[in-house]
């Protein structure tokens, strides 16, 4: 598979209701789109506004479904097993009706080795009852976005998948948080190329589009022709018309 681009409905068109947003990215021109949060509409709906656009969903996240202001995932909470479980077949409810090919596990707020081994276990748990074909993907989400989230370093997600020891577990890259956590976005995406079967772009340190701020994409883009065959999906705040904000679309491919 080519590099593929893909558009997050839950930041960019944020301006229109949920469903159009669907219609507003298969307009611009993507195939692909990604949704963090399908939980608040029956999956019918989303259902149908990928069929009537033609478009192919690439990635849901895991609950929690109240993300503005609700605790970001359970995964990595000891004592938190059985919310999990719980939030896991909800998210299997969706996955099959909607048939993303990634499903983002969100680790939750804690620190420490207990909070890894209950992560590790709850993955290799979902991993285990995965549909065939879906990969459950782990993502670091930097402090300044995301105070107190467990995942917030690549190494320390190198060793959970490690860990995890899963085929269909992977890493989550995202530029804006890389370059956010590590201060050079091209070097992480280059250090754990293995691992990555995901890549979102957003710029630092506003998370606007690329090219706004200190995000090298010309190198990342050159990083990713040199190795890279999966989804590309848009995941920043346009701060305007997002079709004024696609012009990575293009860039990607030269
Ligand atoms: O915040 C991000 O970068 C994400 O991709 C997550 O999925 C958070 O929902
Ligand atoms: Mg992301």
């Amino acid at each position: 598979m080519p590099i593929t681009p893909a558009a997050n409905l839950s930041l960019l068109w944020s301006e229109l209701p949920y469903l159009d947003r669907f219609d507003a990215a298969a307009q611009a021109g993507f195939g692909a789109v990604e949704v963090l949060f399908p939980y608040d509409v029956p999956a019918k709906e989303t259902q149908r506004a990928l069929l009537r656009n033609g478009l192919e969903l690439v990635l849901i996240n895991a609950p929690p479904p109240n993300y503005t202001g609700g605790a970001p995932g359970y995964a990595a909470i000891p004592g938190g097993e059985a919310r999990f479980a719980h939030d896991m077949r909800r998210v299997w409810r969706y996955v099959e009706a909607l048939r993303p090919k990634m499903v983002h596990v969100m680790a939750g707020e804690a620190e420490g080795p207990a909070a890894a081994a209950t992560f590790v276990e709850n993955l290799k748990h979902a991993a285990a009852e995965a549909p065939q074909g879906v990969t459950l993907m782990i993502e670091p989400l930097c402090p300044q976005a995301k105070p107190g989230y467990f995942l917030n370093d690549y190494a320390q997600a190198a060793d959970l998948l490690a860990a995890a020891d899963a085929p269909n577990v992977a890493l989550q890259f995202d530029s804006f948080h890389a370059q956010m956590i590590h201060g050079d976005a091209v070097a992480v995406f280059k250090k754990y190329r293995q691992s990555i079967r995901h890549v979102q772009l957003g710029d630092t340190p506003d998370r606007g589009a690329p090219g706004t701020g200190a995000v090298d994409f010309d190198a990342l883009f050159s990083a990713l022709r040199a190795g890279y065959d999966g989804f590309v999906s848009g995941e920043y705040h346009p701060g305007g018309a997002t079709e004024d904000t696609l012009g990575w679309v293009a860039a990607l491919g030269e």
